[in-house]
């Protein structure tokens, strides 16, 4: 797959999903001029977000990154990958997909994560850069990262936000809620707006649910 292939294919998933969300009263853009950031409240209801959170408990271990020259405090939290095959995982997974319009072979497995006191997942992009040595293996077994949905299964009063700095603003955990943003710009290039980190707890735990969408089929 050229790179041209790919930027195309980049282009054409970016604007099938902007157009669907946009006309989909459930989701909201958050106003930001220079990315591609929507909010779907109420996502999962109270009973979902609990067994995920259980699942999470089950299989998080010390998160790992991609980049070997990350310093020890830079992605503190626990996650670990939910089973494929799990029938509630995959149900949850139907509504995400359906929600983007893009087929569930499209995507990674989700990958559940769990922030306690002090954790933190500190600012980085999720698309990858080809000049990384994990970059165009990556970039081959699937495509880039076009979109990520992560969806909150707890509040959190203070601490634990996501935060844009380049974008200057930053979400309050909220139990249920949906946020989706675009890794790229609309041209199919990665942005270099879409940084962004997980702040740290600061009281109780965080757990959020992530899939990270390609650009054709993953694995
Ligand atoms: O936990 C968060 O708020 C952000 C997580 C994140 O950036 C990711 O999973 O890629
Ligand atoms: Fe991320």
């Amino acid at each position: 797959m050229s790179a041209a292939a790919d930027r195309a294919a980049l282009v054409r998933i970016g604007a099938s999903v902007r157009q669907r969300l946009e006309v989909d009263p459930a989701v909201h853009r958050v106003p930001v001029d220079e990315a591609e950031v929507f909010v779907v409240g109420g996502f999962l209801d109270a009973t979902e977000c609990a067994h995920l959170i259980a699942t999470i408990d089950r299989v998080a271990q010390p998160s790992r990154t991609f980049d070997p020259e990350t310093g020890p405090r830079y992605r503190t939290s626990y996650s670990g990958d939910v089973d494929p095959n799990d029938s509630f995982a995959r149900m949850i997974e139907r509504r995400l997909c359906d929600l983007l319009g893009i087929d569930p072979t499209w995507a990674e497995t989700f990958q559940g994560q769990r922030y306690q006191v002090g954790q933190e997942f500190q600012a980085h992009y999720d698309w990858f850069d080809p000049k990384t040595p994990y970059g165009p293996g990556e970039i081959k077994r699937g495509g880039q990262r076009s979109w990520t949905a992560m969806a909150y299964l707890n509040d959190m009063e203070e601490g634990g936000a996501t935060d844009f700095p380049d974008l200057h603003f930053s979400v309050q955990p909220q139990a249920g809620a949906l946020l989706i943003w675009n890794n790229m710009r609309p041209d199919g290039t990665p942005n270099p707006k879409v940084r962004h980190a997980a702040q740290p707890v600061t009281d109780g735990v965080k757990y959020v649910i992530t899939k990270w969408f390609r650009t054709r089929p993953w694995g």
